[in-house]
């Protein structure tokens, strides 16, 4: 399933960064584009102090047609020389997903709505579940559905089915909305700045199982939802994106799940906008987020 396209976004491109911080990155990246042809559409940037690092997202436009080949060509001697870390893409087409989940569907749903109006600049290259629960809900929006069963003796063939999804579907991001399965290191190394979780809670507090019970026990007033990169280290990823909202003293953990919902759709939605857009950077395990 793809969101609807904007004819505008033809010949425009986004070119992200990160390098060691020193004067003169800036003017290089701009007048590279004036010599190029390009027009900035918009440009964002941030001195990391504490890691020396210097990140950049630049969104332009080609006056004169290219493609994202040749600027890449043209741009790799200014990327060495400032040893950059750095991507060059067309906006012209949204980026392909692949979305997982175990028995919570509503994250799942959230993201399926939001990508058919055109809320999400993905395309929705398929469902991969542990279950068959939601295989109507993805067939509902045309979206092909892989039921891959998970078992501890055979985690290593699903996994390996589903690496050969991702590449046979092309997807460029994995978005656990919550599939309650770990992912193991070797996958984690594989797909690293490319799976999203969603896990609820509000991190670092009531990592693991059963955080609404956690949080219940605890008494808070404030519960929340975290969507993070996926490492091999459980709940450990950089963060992306953290909603809250406020409880009463009076909810069960089964109301505090139901307020939860809400909350974990709206920071997973806003978590993959944004990485699908290219505005999220990695500052070692931290993000910068050029929203
Ligand atoms: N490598 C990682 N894998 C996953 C992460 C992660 O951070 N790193 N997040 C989880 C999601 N999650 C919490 O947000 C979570 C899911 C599942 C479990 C868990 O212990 N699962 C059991 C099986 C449970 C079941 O079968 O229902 C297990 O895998 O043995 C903990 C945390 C997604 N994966």
């Amino acid at each position: 399933m793809t969101a609807p396209t904007s004819a505008a976004s033809r010949d425009e491109y986004v070119l992200t960064l990160s390098c060691p911080d020193k004067p003169g990155i800036v003017h290089a990246v701009s007048s590279y584009l004036f010599m190029t042809g390009c027009n900035i559409e918009d440009s964002q940037q941030f001195c990391a102090h504490d890691t020396g690092r210097f990140f950049m997202r630049v969104h332009f436009s080609a006056v004169e047609p290219t493609t994202a080949e040749k600027l890449r060509a043209s741009f790799a001697a200014i990327g060495d020389s400032f040893r950059m870390d750095w991507e060059l893409h067309s906006t012209e087409h949204p980026m392909r997903v692949v979305l997982m989940v175990s028995k919570f569907g509503h994250c799942l749903n959230d993201l399926l709505f939001r990508t058919r109006i055109g809320a999400l600049p993905v395309e929705i290259a398929a469902v991969v579940s542990n279950h068959t629960d939601f295989a109507e809900l993805a067939a509902s929006y045309d979206v092909p559905f892989h039921h891959i069963p998970v078992t501890p003796g055979t985690k290593a063939e699903a996994e390996a089915e589903l690496l050969r999804l991702v590449k046979d579907t092309g997807a460029e991001l994995v978005v656990l909305a919550r599939y309650m399965q770990v992912i193991s290191d070797d996958l984690c190394r594989e797909l690293a700045g490319r799976i999203i979780n969603i896990h609820h809670s509000f991190l670092p507090s009531f990592k693991g199982a059963k955080p609404y019970h956690q949080a219940h026990a605890r008494g808070v007033k404030l519960i929340g939802a975290t969507a993070h990169y996926v490492t091999a280290e459980l709940d450990e990823g950089p963060i992306i994106e953290q909603e809250v909202e406020r409880v009463g003293h009076a909810l069960s953990p089964g109301q505090l799940v139901a307020v939860g919902r809400d909350v974990e759709c709206q920071a997973l939605a806003r978590a993959v906008k944004w990485h699908s857009e290219r505005r999220v950077l990695l500052n070692g395990h931290r993000t910068v987020i050029f929203s």
